[in-house]
């Protein structure tokens, strides 16, 4: 399951995404914002992030307007290891390196057409679970 929060900042680009995941047939949770008034990244962060933790293999999607604040917010949950990314290499590599549970985006910084990608890199890649790389994950979880 995908567990997608945004806050104003990032509202336009989630409803993109969440659109593309309905055309797909892509399950996920929406925990909001709703619209664009005005409201706080880290409050979604928390949301998304407590559902990751909570369900055994699921993945969060947090935006606002630069994906920095809301990245900084999730990064502060123990066991999320959200990755801001805003270009596919980076998706790719933040799963198979560093078994990223959450993909953070900038709704001011990318287009609808590159994050729909960056989103369908990130949600179709796995840990690449080699063991250099799960002792350094293991090392961030310590
Ligand atoms: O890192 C923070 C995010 O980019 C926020 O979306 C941004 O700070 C919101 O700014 P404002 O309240 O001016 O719309």
């Amino acid at each position: 399951m995908i567990a997608i929060g945004c806050d104003h900042g990032g509202y336009a680009l989630k409803q993109e995404i969440i659109k593309d995941f309905d055309e797909k047939g892509i399950s996920y949770i929406d925990f909001g914002t709703h619209d664009e008034a005005s409201v706080d990244y880290p409050d979604y962060a928390k949301q998304v992030c407590h559902y990751v933790l909570e369900h055994e293999k699921a993945q969060g999607i947090l935006i606002c307007g630069t994906g920095i604040g809301i990245s900084i917010a999730a990064n502060r949950h123990v066991g999320i290891r959200a990755a801001l990314c805003h270009d596919c290499f980076s998706a790719e590599a933040t799963k198979l390196h560093n078994d990223a549970n959450v993909l953070c985006l900038g709704g001011r910084v990318v287009g609808p057409g590159l994050a729909l990608k960056i989103v369908d890199t990130f949600i179709h890649t796995d840990f690449s679970n080699e063991e250099r790389h799960r002792r350094r994950v293991e090392k961030i979880e310590d």
